[in-house]
């Protein structure tokens, strides 16, 4: 579903990413780790093509990354944040919605997809409100609804629990990890939270001088 291969990056001239070699198959639940700087967040930033200079082989779905379009590897790849990313002045509803709207999809079927989402996060009830009147884990549920409304198959998190508390940040891992049991979603998870991803047994990769290692 993921694979990097002899994948380097360098911020002018200072390499970051040396030869990253590593493959993740469908339906995974993976993390990733690595000490601050080590070049994580870069990592990913490269599968959602935020960053498209870069040097090495990245498959995505089967795909080489660059012969895909953006919005054909978003479509396939789903993304949330430490920072949510939700927009301030529209609602629960319409921060999810938009996400079908910008692709164009039915009116009907966005509406019927958003609120089953909704429901499926745990939101049922709050579609009318504002990012501000909700939790940090609330927010991230939103975050979480609204890329999953173009059924990606795998999702990208970077750091989704750094701006939650534990009791919060464990419920989050846990909504991953349910999507990803329930819907076979695959997950690539950036995190820092050692004692929380120990619950889950998962497959962890480590970004070290460069390298991705298991
Ligand atoms: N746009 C940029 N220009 C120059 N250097 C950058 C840029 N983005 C990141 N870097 C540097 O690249 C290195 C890797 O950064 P990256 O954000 O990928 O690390 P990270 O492992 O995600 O870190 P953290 O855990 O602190 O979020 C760091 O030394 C950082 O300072």
């Amino acid at each position: 579903m993921i694979e990097m291969k002899h994948v380097e990056k360098s911020y002018r001239q200072v390499p970051v990413l040396r030869d990253v070699n590593f493959r993740i198959e469908r339906g995974e639940y993976v993390f990733l780790k690595g000490d601050s700087g080590s070049g994580k967040s870069t990592l990913l930033k490269i599968l959602y093509r935020d960053i498209e200079d870069y040097s090495g082989e990245v498959t995505l779905d089967g795909k080489p990354l660059r012969s895909l379009a953006r919005y054909e590897s978003r479509r396939i790849a789903g993304t949330i944040f430490q920072t949510f990313e939700l927009l301030g002045r529209k609602t629960v509803y319409e921060n999810v919605a938009l996400a079908g709207e910008v692709i164009g999809r039915r009116e009907d079927e966005i509406k019927q997809e958003t609120l089953n989402l909704l429901h499926r996060v745990g939101l049922s009830g709050k579609q009318d409100r504002y990012p501000h009147e909700l939790s940090g884990g609330e927010q991230q549920r939103v975050a979480i609804a609204r890329a999953l409304l173009n059924k990606p198959k795998v999702l990208l998190a970077d750091e989704p629990t750094g701006n939650l508390d534990p009791a919060n940040a464990e419920k989050i891992l846990d909504l991953l990890k349910q999507l990803n049991e329930e819907e076979g979603i695959t997950m690539f998870i950036v995190t820092h939270a050692e004692e929380l991803s120990h619950k889950y047994q998962a497959r962890t990769l480590y970004v070290r001088e460069g390298r991705v290692e298991e």
